[in-house]
C-alpha cells in the first residue's frame, strides 16, 4: 500500500511508492514485478483501458486464436484419409472470445489485475501523465515515485493521411482482430505482419481479400523468400495482392460506426495508383495495417525535458537525456523491438536493474543489458505457411559489416514428408565467417514457428557450428532439416577448398 506523505493536497494527497508503471500492458507488468520481486517495495500500475495491454486483447491473442483453425484445417487436409471441413466461423470466435475475456461488448481484465495484487502491485485506472521528476498525475491524484517511473503505454495504429480514409472509418488492427462480423470484400492497406496474418483469418473465415502493397514484396523485415512463400500461399487461396500499389483517396459515403469489429457502414472504395496506372476497388470493409504510432501524445514527456514520438533507452532502458537514472521505457514505446515477448524481456531487465539500483548493487553483469534486442531478436509470423526467423538477415549482417556465408534449402525431411503430404517449406542461416556461429536463421514452412527456439539458442549463445554439430535432432521429426542445413553448409565449405 502506498504511503501519503506531507505534501497532502486537498485532492486526496499525494500517493508515494517505489514504483510507477505507466501502462499495463506486457513490458510493463514485467516491469513492475520484477523491480519489487522479493522485496517489500511498492509498485502501482497506472492503466487507462485493460491491464493486459493490446497483446492480450486486440494483438496477439485474439489474432493467433483466428489464425489457428485455419492450420488445423490445413493440416488436416495434407493428410488422406482426414476428412475436415470448416472453420466453422461462430466457434472460431466463440473461442477468440473467450481468449479475450469478451464480455457484452467489453474485455473482463480481472484475472490480469488479480496477477497484479498478488504480486503486490497496485492497479490506479486512468491515464497517467508526468508532471516533472519522479511524479506521475492520474486524474486529479498526484502519485510520487521514491525509485523509478517505467513509461509502457505501447503503440496504436497508424492510419496514413489518404484523402477520405480516416472519414471512411477504416477498420484498424482492433477490429480486425476482435471482428464479429465477416465483410464478404475486405481491402487490406500493407504487406508487413499485420496485414498478412490478417489476411491469413479474413480469407480462411471465407472474405475475398485485396492487399494493396506499397512496395514489391510482402514482409520486408525477413528474408525475401519467406514474403515469397506466403505470397504464392495467398495467392493460392485466391487472395490478390497488388504489389506497388498505393491507396490515393478513398470514399464511403455511409460510414457509420457499428463498433468494434463491426462492419463500419457501407460500401467503401478506394482509388489507387498501381504500376498500370490508377484502379478503382470496392469493398464492404478496408482494413489499415499501416504501422504503429507511439501512445506518447499527453503522457507528459515535456515536462521532463523529452520531445515527443518514441522514447529512446540505452541498453538498461534508462531514458536517454533525463539525469538521474529514475525514468525507464519498456516496451513498443522504445522503438527496439516492437513484439510482446521482447517488450517483456526488456520488463524483466528493467526490473531487475531498478531493484540492483535500488539495493546499490553493481550492474555490471549481462542479466541487466538488453542485449538481445541488439542481436538476437526472435519473430514467428503465424501466416500459413509460418514464417520464424531470428537475428540478421544476409543483407543486414553485411551492411552490420561482417563477413558472411549463407546456406539455405527446402525443407523435405522425413519429419515434414510425414507431418503432411503437401508439406513444402525453406530454411536458411546466417553464418558469421570470422567466428563461425549463426547470425541469423529463417524458416518457412508450416509450423516451422516451434523450430525457431533452437535458433534463438544458437544466435543469442553464439554457438560454434562445430557445437552445434553434436546437437542431434532426434529423427524423424521436422527439425532434421538443422542437420541438413549443417551438412550443406560442410559440403560448400568443402567444395570452396
Ligand atoms: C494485430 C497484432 C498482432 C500482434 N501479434 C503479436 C504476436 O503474435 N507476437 C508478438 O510478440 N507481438 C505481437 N504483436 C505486437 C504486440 O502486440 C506488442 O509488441 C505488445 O503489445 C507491446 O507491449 P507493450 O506493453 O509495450 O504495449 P501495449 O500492449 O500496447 O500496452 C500498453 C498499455 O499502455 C496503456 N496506456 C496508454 N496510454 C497510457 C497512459 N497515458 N497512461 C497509462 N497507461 C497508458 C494502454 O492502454 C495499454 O494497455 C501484435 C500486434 C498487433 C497489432
Ligand atoms: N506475429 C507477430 O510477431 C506479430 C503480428 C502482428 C504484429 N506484430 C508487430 O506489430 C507491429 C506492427 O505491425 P504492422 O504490420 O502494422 O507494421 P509493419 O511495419 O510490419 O508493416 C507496415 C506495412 O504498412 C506499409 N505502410 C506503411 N505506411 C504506409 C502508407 N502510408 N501507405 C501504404 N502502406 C503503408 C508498409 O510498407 C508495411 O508493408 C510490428 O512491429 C510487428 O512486428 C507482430
Amino acid at each position: 500500500m502506498p504511503d501519503n506523505d506531507s505534501d497532502a493536497t486537498a485532492d486526496g494527497g499525494v500517493a508515494e511508492y517505489d514504483v510507477i508503471v505507466l501502462g499495463g500492458g506486457p513490458a510493463g507488468e514485467n516491469a513492475a514485478a520484477y523491480a519489487i520481486a522479493g522485496s517489500d517495495r511498492t509498485a502501482a500500475i497506472v492503466e487507462p483501458e485493460k491491464v493486459g495491454g493490446e497483446c492480450s486483447y486486440w494483438a496477439c491473442i485474439p489474432s493467433k486464436a483466428l489464425l489457428r483453425p485455419g492450420h488445423v484445417l490445413g493440416a488436416a487436409l495434407g493428410l488422406p484419409g482426414i476428412e475436415a471441413e470448416g472453420p466453422d466461423t461462430a466457434e472460431v470466435l466463440r473461442r477468440r472470445d473467450e481468449f479475450v475475456h469478451a464480455h457484452n461488448g467489453d474485455h473482463d481484465d480481472s484475472s490480469q489485475v488479480e496477477w497484479a495484487v498478488q504480486q503486490g502491485i497496485e492497479v490506479i485506472r486512468g491515464a497517467g501523465r508526468l508532471d516533472g521528476e519522479r511524479r506521475v498525475r492520474v486524474g486529479d491524484r498526484v502519485l510520487r515515485a521514491r525509485s523509478a517511473v517505467v513509461l509502457a503505454t505501447g503503440t496504436h495504429a497508424a492510419v496514413p493521411d489518404v484523402p477520405g480514409l480516416r472519414d471512411a472509418l477504416p477498420w484498424t488492427s482492433r477490429d480486425a482482430t476482435n471482428l464479429h462480423e465477416i465483410p464478404k470484400r475486405v481491402i487490406v492497406i500493407g504487406g508487413g505482419v499485420v496485414a498478412c496474418e490478417a489476411t491469413t483469418w479474413l480469407s480462411a473465415l471465407g472474405a475475398e481479400v485485396t492487399v494493396l502493397v506499397r512496395g514489391d514484396r510482402l514482409l520486408t523485415g525477413v528474408e525475401p523468400f519467406a514474403g515469397e512463400y506466403v505470397a504464392s500461399a495467398l495467392t493460392a487461396q485466391g487472395v490478390q495482392i497488388r504489389f506497388g500499389t498505393r491507396p490515393l483517396r478513398v470514399t464511403r459515403p455511409a460510414a457509420a460506426d457499428h463498433g468494434e469489429g463491426r462492419i463500419h457502414g457501407g460500401a467503401v472504395t478506394v482509388h489507387a495508383q498501381g504500376p498500370d496506372g490508377e484502379t478503382t476497388l470496392v469493398a464492404d470493409e478496408i482494413v489499415v495495417a499501416a504501422g504503429r504510432v507511439p501512445n506518447t501524445d499527453g503522457i507528459g514527456l515535456e515536462t521532463v525535458g523529452l520531445p515527443g514520438g518514441y522514447v529512446e533507452v540505452d541498453d538498461q532502458l534508462t531514458v536517454a537525456g533525463v539525469p538521474g537514472e529514475w525514468l525507464y521505457a519498456v516496451g513498443d514505446i522504445n522503438h527496439r523491438a516492437a513484439l510482446t515477448h521482447m517488450g517483456k524481456y526488456q520488463g524483466r531487465v528493467c526490473g531487475d536493474v531498478i531493484s540492483a539500483r535500488v539495493a546499490g548493487r553493481s550492474l555490471s553483469g549481462p542479466r541487466y543489458r538488453a542485449a538481445a534486442d541488439h542481436h538476437a531478436v526472435p519473430q514467428v509470423v503465424f501466416t500459413d505457411p509460418e514464417v520464424a526467423a531470428v537475428g540478421l538477415t544476409a543483407d543486414a549482417a553485411r551492411k552490420a559489416g561482417h563477413e558472411i556465408r549463407t546456406v539455405e534449402l527446402d525443407i523435405a525431411v522425413a519429419g515434414s514428408a510425414l507431418a503432411r503430404d503437401d508439406y513444402t517449406g525453406h530454411a536458411a542461416l546466417v553464418i558469421d565467417t570470422a567466428t563461425d556461429t549463426l547470425l541469423g536463421a529463417t524458416f518457412v514452412g508450416p509450423d516451422v514457428g516451434e523450430q525457431l527456439h533452437a535458433a534463438t539458442i544458437a544466435v543469442a549463445g553464439r554457438v560454434p557450428l562445430d557445437a552445434l554439430w553434436h546437437a542431434v535432432p532426434a529423427f524423424p521429426a521436422i527439425s532434421e532439416f538443422w542437420l541438413r542445413l549443417l551438412e550443406t553448409d560442410r559440403s560448400s565449405l568443402r567444395s570452396a577448398v
